[in-house]
Protein backbone atom coordinates (compact mmCIF):
# COMPACT_ATOMS: atom_id res chain seq x y z
CA UNK A 1 0.00 0.00 0.00
CA UNK A 2 1.52 3.32 -1.28
CA UNK A 3 0.06 7.14 -0.93
CA UNK A 4 -0.09 9.42 -3.75
CA UNK A 5 -0.46 13.25 -3.53
CA UNK A 6 -1.64 15.05 -6.89
CA UNK A 7 -2.58 18.60 -7.28
CA UNK A 8 -4.14 20.47 -9.95
CA UNK A 9 -4.53 23.97 -10.51
CA UNK A 10 -2.81 27.63 -11.86
CA UNK A 11 -1.85 30.74 -9.54
CA UNK A 12 -4.65 33.16 -10.48
CA UNK A 13 -7.14 30.05 -12.16
CA UNK A 14 -10.69 29.34 -10.47
CA UNK A 15 -8.78 27.41 -7.64
CA UNK A 16 -6.45 24.57 -7.04
CA UNK A 17 -7.09 20.94 -6.14
CA UNK A 18 -5.21 17.96 -4.35
CA UNK A 19 -6.18 14.16 -4.31
CA UNK A 20 -4.48 12.19 -1.40
CA UNK A 21 -4.81 8.59 -2.53
CA UNK A 22 -3.69 5.57 -0.26
CA UNK A 23 -5.08 6.36 3.31
CA UNK A 24 -7.11 3.96 5.47
CA UNK A 25 -10.64 4.01 6.29
CA UNK A 26 -12.14 5.51 9.65
CA UNK A 27 -9.29 8.28 9.68
CA UNK A 28 -10.81 11.05 11.74
CA UNK A 29 -10.08 14.56 10.37
CA UNK A 30 -10.12 17.86 12.07
CA UNK A 31 -11.64 20.78 9.74
CA UNK A 32 -9.93 23.10 11.68
CA UNK A 33 -6.20 21.72 12.11
CA UNK A 34 -6.75 21.40 8.31
CA UNK A 35 -7.15 25.01 7.93
CA UNK A 36 -4.96 26.36 10.71
CA UNK A 37 -2.28 24.81 8.62
CA UNK A 38 -3.61 26.67 5.24
CA UNK A 39 -3.33 29.47 7.66
CA UNK A 40 0.18 29.00 8.98
CA UNK A 41 1.59 28.82 5.11
CA UNK A 42 0.44 32.20 4.04
CA UNK A 43 2.04 34.01 7.43
CA UNK A 44 6.18 35.14 7.45
CA UNK A 45 7.66 38.32 7.16
CA UNK A 46 8.17 39.28 3.80
CA UNK A 47 4.73 38.26 1.90
CA UNK A 48 3.52 40.26 -0.63
CA UNK A 49 0.46 41.70 -1.65
CA UNK A 50 -0.97 38.32 -2.61
CA UNK A 51 -1.65 37.01 0.84
CA UNK A 52 -3.97 40.24 1.90
CA UNK A 53 -6.66 38.63 -0.81
CA UNK A 54 -6.47 35.28 -0.51
CA UNK A 55 -7.54 33.39 3.22
CA UNK A 56 -7.03 30.35 2.51
CA UNK A 57 -9.68 27.01 3.37
CA UNK A 58 -9.45 23.66 2.02
CA UNK A 59 -12.89 21.91 1.37
CA UNK A 60 -13.49 18.42 1.06
CA UNK A 61 -15.32 17.56 -1.82
CA UNK A 62 -14.59 13.40 -2.11
CA UNK A 63 -13.61 10.51 0.36
CA UNK A 64 -14.80 11.66 3.73
CA UNK A 65 -18.49 11.42 5.65
CA UNK A 66 -19.10 12.94 8.59
CA UNK A 67 -15.25 13.43 9.56
CA UNK A 68 -14.28 10.06 9.17
CA UNK A 69 -12.18 8.62 5.73
CA UNK A 70 -13.89 5.95 3.50
CA UNK A 71 -10.78 4.76 2.34
CA UNK A 72 -11.19 6.01 -1.37
CA UNK A 73 -9.56 8.90 -2.69
CA UNK A 74 -9.71 12.50 -0.89
CA UNK A 75 -10.25 15.28 -3.11
CA UNK A 76 -9.85 18.45 -1.10
CA UNK A 77 -10.23 21.92 -3.02
CA UNK A 78 -8.33 25.72 -2.78
CA UNK A 79 -10.18 28.68 -4.28
CA UNK A 80 -8.00 31.68 -5.34
CA UNK A 81 -10.00 34.57 -4.48
CA UNK A 82 -7.61 36.50 -6.97
CA UNK A 83 -9.37 34.94 -9.49
CA UNK A 84 -11.87 37.57 -9.51
CA UNK A 85 -9.39 39.84 -11.13
CA UNK A 86 -7.95 37.51 -13.38
CA UNK A 87 -11.12 35.85 -15.04
CA UNK A 88 -10.36 37.41 -18.44
CA UNK A 89 -6.84 36.33 -18.89
CA UNK A 90 -7.28 33.24 -17.05
CA UNK A 91 -10.77 31.63 -17.87
CA UNK A 92 -10.70 28.26 -18.85
CA UNK A 93 -12.58 28.60 -21.91
CA UNK A 94 -12.36 31.44 -24.50
CA UNK A 95 -13.17 35.16 -23.92
CA UNK A 96 -14.12 37.77 -26.06
CA UNK A 97 -11.35 39.83 -25.05
CA UNK A 98 -7.65 40.27 -26.21
CA UNK A 99 -5.39 38.82 -23.95
CA UNK A 100 -1.55 40.49 -24.20
CA UNK A 101 0.90 38.03 -24.24
CA UNK A 102 3.49 37.74 -21.54
CA UNK A 103 7.10 37.45 -23.37
CA UNK A 104 9.10 38.86 -20.77
CA UNK A 105 11.04 35.60 -19.10
CA UNK A 106 12.30 35.84 -15.13
CA UNK A 107 15.80 34.17 -14.66
CA UNK A 108 15.17 31.88 -11.97
CA UNK A 109 11.81 31.13 -12.91
CA UNK A 110 10.42 28.41 -15.17
CA UNK A 111 9.42 31.34 -17.54
CA UNK A 112 12.06 30.68 -20.56
CA UNK A 113 12.51 27.21 -20.61
CA UNK A 114 9.48 26.24 -19.63
CA UNK A 115 8.18 28.01 -23.03
CA UNK A 116 11.15 26.06 -25.12
CA UNK A 117 9.84 22.69 -23.81
CA UNK A 118 6.03 23.60 -24.40
CA UNK A 119 6.76 25.25 -27.58
CA UNK A 120 4.49 28.17 -26.29
CA UNK A 121 4.33 31.77 -26.66
CA UNK A 122 3.03 33.27 -23.42
CA UNK A 123 5.11 32.81 -20.84
CA UNK A 124 2.02 33.01 -18.80
CA UNK A 125 0.98 29.48 -19.75
CA UNK A 126 4.47 28.48 -17.74
CA UNK A 127 4.40 30.71 -15.22
CA UNK A 128 0.95 30.12 -14.21
CA UNK A 129 1.32 26.50 -13.26
CA UNK A 130 5.12 27.11 -12.09
CA UNK A 131 3.78 29.49 -9.31
CA UNK A 132 4.46 28.42 -5.86
CA UNK A 133 0.74 28.83 -5.20
CA UNK A 134 0.81 25.55 -6.25
CA UNK A 135 1.89 24.72 -2.30
CA UNK A 136 -1.34 25.51 -0.94
CA UNK A 137 -3.04 22.44 -2.54
CA UNK A 138 0.18 20.48 -1.23
CA UNK A 139 -0.58 21.52 2.13
CA UNK A 140 -4.08 20.94 2.13
CA UNK A 141 -3.22 17.18 1.47
CA UNK A 142 -0.17 17.60 3.61
CA UNK A 143 -2.62 18.13 6.43
CA UNK A 144 -4.59 14.99 5.90
CA UNK A 145 -1.03 13.02 6.18
CA UNK A 146 -0.46 14.62 9.27
CA UNK A 147 -3.77 13.75 11.06
CA UNK A 148 -2.92 10.13 10.10
CA UNK A 149 0.27 10.54 11.70
CA UNK A 150 -0.91 11.97 14.81
CA UNK A 151 -2.82 8.91 15.10
CA UNK A 152 0.36 7.03 15.19
CA UNK A 153 2.02 9.76 18.02
CA UNK A 154 3.97 11.19 15.17
CA UNK A 155 4.03 14.90 15.35
CA UNK A 156 5.59 17.08 12.37
CA UNK A 157 6.68 20.65 12.80
CA UNK A 158 9.33 23.25 11.46
CA UNK A 159 11.10 26.02 12.08
CA UNK A 160 13.67 28.89 10.21
CA UNK A 161 17.60 28.67 11.05
CA UNK A 162 18.44 30.95 8.26
CA UNK A 163 17.17 33.96 6.22
CA UNK A 164 19.80 35.56 3.67
CA UNK A 165 22.66 35.94 5.85
CA UNK A 166 21.29 35.71 9.19
CA UNK A 167 21.55 32.10 11.66
CA UNK A 168 19.87 30.92 14.36
CA UNK A 169 22.67 30.33 16.94
CA UNK A 170 22.74 26.32 16.93
CA UNK A 171 21.19 24.52 19.48
CA UNK A 172 23.59 22.23 21.51
CA UNK A 173 20.96 19.66 22.75
CA UNK A 174 17.61 17.44 21.00
CA UNK A 175 14.58 19.79 20.38
CA UNK A 176 11.84 18.52 21.85
CA UNK A 177 8.03 19.38 20.72
CA UNK A 178 7.49 21.54 23.64
CA UNK A 179 10.11 24.04 21.91
CA UNK A 180 7.47 24.19 19.43
CA UNK A 181 4.96 25.86 21.49
CA UNK A 182 3.91 29.37 20.39
CA UNK A 183 6.31 29.02 17.03
CA UNK A 184 3.46 30.62 14.68
CA UNK A 185 3.52 33.62 16.66
CA UNK A 186 6.72 34.47 15.67
CA UNK A 187 7.22 36.49 12.32
CA UNK A 188 9.82 34.49 10.30
CA UNK A 189 9.03 31.56 12.67
CA UNK A 190 12.40 31.12 14.22
CA UNK A 191 12.72 29.57 17.52
CA UNK A 192 15.33 32.36 18.69
CA UNK A 193 13.67 35.69 19.75
CA UNK A 194 16.94 37.86 18.94
CA UNK A 195 17.68 36.11 15.64
CA UNK A 196 14.27 36.87 14.53
CA UNK A 197 14.19 40.31 15.38
CA UNK A 198 17.52 40.72 13.13
CA UNK A 199 16.19 38.17 10.36
CA UNK A 200 12.95 40.40 10.18
CA UNK A 201 15.35 43.48 10.50
CA UNK A 202 17.07 41.63 7.12
CA UNK A 203 13.93 41.54 5.34
CA UNK A 204 13.23 44.80 5.41
CA UNK A 205 16.62 46.25 4.45
CA UNK A 206 16.95 43.84 1.30
CA UNK A 207 12.90 44.44 0.34
CA UNK A 208 14.00 48.64 0.69
CA UNK A 209 16.49 47.78 -2.01
CA UNK A 210 14.76 45.78 -4.44
CA UNK A 211 16.07 42.43 -3.57
CA UNK A 212 14.56 38.91 -2.93
CA UNK A 213 15.81 36.81 0.25
CA UNK A 214 16.28 32.99 0.54
CA UNK A 215 17.23 30.89 3.65
CA UNK A 216 17.00 27.49 5.45
CA UNK A 217 14.00 26.26 7.32
CA UNK A 218 14.19 22.71 9.46
CA UNK A 219 11.68 19.94 9.33
CA UNK A 220 11.40 17.95 12.47
CA UNK A 221 9.40 14.92 13.40
CA UNK A 222 8.77 13.18 16.66
CA UNK A 223 7.48 10.47 17.71
CA UNK A 224 8.54 7.71 15.08
CA UNK A 225 9.21 4.15 14.93
CA UNK A 226 12.27 3.20 14.26
CA UNK A 227 12.99 0.66 10.58
CA UNK A 228 10.29 2.97 8.43
CA UNK A 229 12.16 2.83 4.92
CA UNK A 230 14.37 0.22 4.10
CA UNK A 231 18.28 0.49 3.32
CA UNK A 232 17.78 -2.73 0.74
CA UNK A 233 16.90 -0.67 -2.54
CA UNK A 234 18.06 2.56 -3.86
CA UNK A 235 14.11 3.65 -3.96
CA UNK A 236 13.42 2.58 -0.76
CA UNK A 237 15.73 4.62 1.50
CA UNK A 238 13.97 7.01 3.62
CA UNK A 239 17.05 9.86 3.16
CA UNK A 240 16.36 10.16 -1.06
CA UNK A 241 12.99 9.97 -0.55
CA UNK A 242 12.59 12.86 1.77
CA UNK A 243 15.75 15.17 -0.29
CA UNK A 244 13.35 14.81 -3.22
CA UNK A 245 10.00 15.74 -1.66
CA UNK A 246 11.74 18.89 -0.17
CA UNK A 247 13.75 19.87 -3.21
CA UNK A 248 10.30 19.27 -5.10
CA UNK A 249 9.49 22.71 -3.15
CA UNK A 250 9.18 25.67 -5.55
CA UNK A 251 12.83 27.72 -4.97
CA UNK A 252 14.20 24.93 -2.67
CA UNK A 253 18.03 24.06 -3.95
CA UNK A 254 19.37 21.96 -1.06
CA UNK A 255 18.30 19.44 1.63
CA UNK A 256 20.54 18.15 4.59
CA UNK A 257 19.30 15.30 6.67
CA UNK A 258 20.45 15.78 9.90
CA UNK A 259 23.82 17.62 10.48
CA UNK A 260 24.88 16.59 6.94
CA UNK A 261 26.40 19.55 6.11
CA UNK A 262 28.71 19.94 9.48
CA UNK A 263 29.79 16.01 9.64
CA UNK A 264 30.91 16.26 6.27
CA UNK A 265 34.11 17.90 7.52
CA UNK A 266 34.36 16.17 11.12
CA UNK A 267 36.40 12.80 11.45
CA UNK A 268 34.14 10.03 12.35
CA UNK A 269 34.19 9.74 16.09
CA UNK A 270 32.67 12.89 15.85
CA UNK A 271 30.49 12.28 13.33
CA UNK A 272 28.39 9.59 14.56
CA UNK A 273 25.67 8.65 17.23
CA UNK A 274 27.06 6.19 19.76
CA UNK A 275 24.68 2.96 21.04
CA UNK A 276 23.66 2.34 24.65
CA UNK A 277 20.97 -0.45 25.82
CA UNK A 278 19.05 -0.17 29.11
CA UNK A 279 16.15 -2.18 29.75
CA UNK A 280 14.00 0.44 30.30
CA UNK A 281 15.07 2.83 27.43
CA UNK A 282 15.87 -0.03 25.33
CA UNK A 283 18.40 0.85 22.84
CA UNK A 284 19.23 4.41 22.47
CA UNK A 285 21.59 7.34 21.42
CA UNK A 286 22.73 10.55 23.59
CA UNK A 287 23.55 12.48 19.62
CA UNK A 288 21.55 12.70 16.53
CA UNK A 289 23.87 13.38 13.98
CA UNK A 290 21.90 11.38 11.74
CA UNK A 291 19.01 13.59 11.97
CA UNK A 292 17.37 10.09 13.02
CA UNK A 293 18.12 8.23 9.79
CA UNK A 294 20.88 5.35 9.69
CA UNK A 295 20.82 3.35 6.37
CA UNK A 296 18.03 4.89 4.62
CA UNK A 297 15.82 3.77 7.99
CA UNK A 298 14.43 5.76 10.52
CA UNK A 299 16.56 5.35 13.85
CA UNK A 300 13.19 6.37 16.33
CA UNK A 301 14.92 9.68 17.23
CA UNK A 302 13.48 12.82 16.07
CA UNK A 303 14.03 12.88 12.18
CA UNK A 304 15.48 16.46 11.00
CA UNK A 305 15.73 17.36 7.11
CA UNK A 306 16.51 21.30 6.24
CA UNK A 307 15.68 22.81 3.16
CA UNK A 308 17.87 25.51 1.51
CA UNK A 309 16.23 28.16 -0.71
CA UNK A 310 17.19 30.40 -2.64
CA UNK A 311 16.30 33.94 -3.08
CA UNK A 312 12.66 34.30 -4.81
CA UNK A 313 13.16 34.97 -8.86
CA UNK A 314 10.71 38.06 -9.64
CA UNK A 315 12.78 41.23 -8.66
CA UNK A 316 11.26 44.05 -7.99
CA UNK A 317 14.50 45.67 -9.92
CA UNK A 318 14.36 43.74 -12.78
CA UNK A 319 17.30 41.39 -14.43
CA UNK A 320 18.65 41.19 -17.85
CA UNK A 321 16.53 39.14 -19.86
CA UNK A 322 15.37 38.80 -23.23
CA UNK A 323 12.16 39.31 -25.06
CA UNK A 324 11.22 35.80 -26.42
CA UNK A 325 8.91 37.66 -29.19
CA UNK A 326 11.47 40.27 -30.53
CA UNK A 327 14.64 38.56 -29.47
CA UNK A 328 15.57 41.97 -28.42
CA UNK A 329 17.21 42.67 -25.06
CA UNK A 330 14.38 43.58 -22.05
CA UNK A 331 14.11 43.72 -18.75
CA UNK A 332 12.54 40.67 -16.89
CA UNK A 333 9.09 40.29 -16.04
CA UNK A 334 8.34 42.86 -13.08
CA UNK A 335 5.04 41.57 -11.39
CA UNK A 336 3.79 41.86 -7.37
CA UNK A 337 6.24 39.15 -5.16
CA UNK A 338 6.91 37.84 -2.32
CA UNK A 339 10.41 39.03 -1.08
CA UNK A 340 10.96 36.15 1.33
CA UNK A 341 8.86 33.52 1.67
CA UNK A 342 11.88 30.44 3.72
CA UNK A 343 9.09 30.67 6.90
CA UNK A 344 5.82 29.69 4.57
CA UNK A 345 8.09 27.43 2.66
CA UNK A 346 8.93 25.51 6.22
CA UNK A 347 5.38 24.81 6.73
CA UNK A 348 5.60 23.58 3.06
CA UNK A 349 7.96 21.16 4.06
CA UNK A 350 6.46 19.78 6.83
CA UNK A 351 3.17 19.00 4.51
CA UNK A 352 5.80 17.29 2.22
CA UNK A 353 7.75 15.68 4.85
CA UNK A 354 4.67 14.25 6.77
CA UNK A 355 3.45 13.19 3.35
CA UNK A 356 6.77 10.87 3.25
CA UNK A 357 6.49 9.67 6.24
CA UNK A 358 2.67 8.74 5.94
CA UNK A 359 3.43 7.03 3.00
CA UNK A 360 6.26 4.83 4.78
CA UNK A 361 4.37 3.80 7.38
CA UNK A 362 1.55 2.40 4.34
CA UNK A 363 4.37 0.44 3.19
CA UNK A 364 5.42 -0.81 6.17
CA UNK A 365 2.21 -1.53 8.09
CA UNK A 366 -0.80 -1.48 5.39
CA UNK A 367 -4.21 -1.70 6.89
CA UNK A 368 -7.48 -1.00 5.40
CA UNK A 369 -8.75 0.35 8.55
CA UNK A 370 -7.02 3.42 11.14
CA UNK A 371 -7.43 0.79 13.77
CA UNK A 372 -5.32 -2.33 11.28
CA UNK A 373 -2.56 0.56 11.17
CA UNK A 374 -2.26 1.14 15.16
CA UNK A 375 -2.72 -2.59 16.00
CA UNK A 376 0.16 -3.21 13.27
CA UNK A 377 2.17 -0.47 14.85
CA UNK A 378 1.53 -1.33 18.17
CA UNK A 379 2.64 -5.26 17.76
CA UNK A 380 6.06 -3.66 16.09
CA UNK A 381 6.26 -1.62 18.77
CA UNK A 382 5.89 -4.39 21.42
CA UNK A 383 8.43 -6.30 19.18
CA UNK A 384 10.78 -4.39 19.71
CA UNK A 385 10.58 -3.70 23.48
CA UNK A 386 11.06 -7.63 23.31
CA UNK A 387 14.80 -6.70 21.86
C1 LIG B 1 5.68 29.73 -0.57
C2 LIG B 1 6.43 30.21 -1.77
C3 LIG B 1 6.16 31.46 -2.31
C4 LIG B 1 6.85 31.93 -3.42
N1 LIG B 1 6.59 33.17 -3.88
C5 LIG B 1 7.31 33.66 -4.93
C6 LIG B 1 7.09 34.98 -5.40
O1 LIG B 1 6.25 35.73 -4.88
N2 LIG B 1 7.86 35.40 -6.43
C7 LIG B 1 8.80 34.62 -7.03
O2 LIG B 1 9.45 35.03 -7.95
N3 LIG B 1 9.02 33.36 -6.60
C8 LIG B 1 8.28 32.86 -5.58
N4 LIG B 1 8.52 31.57 -5.15
C9 LIG B 1 9.53 30.76 -5.84
C10 LIG B 1 9.15 30.37 -7.25
O3 LIG B 1 7.90 29.75 -7.29
C11 LIG B 1 10.22 29.43 -7.82
O4 LIG B 1 11.47 30.03 -7.76
C12 LIG B 1 9.91 29.08 -9.27
O5 LIG B 1 8.77 28.25 -9.29
C13 LIG B 1 11.05 28.42 -10.02
O6 LIG B 1 11.33 27.16 -9.50
P1 LIG B 1 12.78 26.82 -8.95
O7 LIG B 1 13.21 28.03 -8.22
O8 LIG B 1 12.57 25.64 -8.05
O9 LIG B 1 13.67 26.54 -10.10
C14 LIG B 1 7.86 31.11 -4.02
C15 LIG B 1 8.14 29.86 -3.47
C16 LIG B 1 7.45 29.40 -2.35
C17 LIG B 1 7.78 28.06 -1.77
C1 LIG C 1 0.03 32.89 -4.30
C2 LIG C 1 1.01 32.37 -3.58
O1 LIG C 1 2.35 32.51 -3.83
C3 LIG C 1 2.70 33.16 -5.01
C4 LIG C 1 3.88 32.43 -5.58
C5 LIG C 1 4.49 33.17 -6.68
C6 LIG C 1 5.46 32.45 -7.50
O2 LIG C 1 5.93 33.00 -8.51
O3 LIG C 1 5.83 31.32 -7.15
C7 LIG C 1 4.17 34.51 -6.92
C8 LIG C 1 3.24 35.30 -6.07
O4 LIG C 1 1.92 35.33 -6.62
P1 LIG C 1 1.30 36.62 -7.34
O5 LIG C 1 1.99 36.63 -8.68
O6 LIG C 1 -0.17 36.33 -7.48
O7 LIG C 1 1.61 37.80 -6.48
C9 LIG C 1 3.09 34.62 -4.73
O8 LIG C 1 2.15 35.27 -3.92
C10 LIG C 1 0.76 31.55 -2.39
O9 LIG C 1 1.76 31.15 -1.76
O10 LIG C 1 -0.42 31.28 -2.08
Amino acid sequence: MTLKLVTAGESHGPGLTCLVEGLPAGLELDRDAIDRDMARRQLGHGRGGRMKIETDRAYVTAGVRHGRTLGGPIALQVANRDYTNWEERMNPWPVEATVPEVHLPRPGHADLVGTQKYGLTDVRDILERASARETAARVAGGAVCKAFLRTLGVEVVSHVVQIGSVHAPAVDRELTLADFDGIDDDPVRCLDGDASREMVQHINVQRKANESIGGVFEVVAFGLVPGLGSHVSWEERLDGRLAGAICSIQAVKGCAIGDAWDVAGRPGSQAHDEIFYDAERGYHRSTNHSGGLEGGMTTGDPLHARGAMKPLPTLTKPLQSVDIDSKEPAQALRERTDSCTVPAAGVVGEAMVALVLADAYRRKFGGDHVDDVRAAVDAYRARLRQG
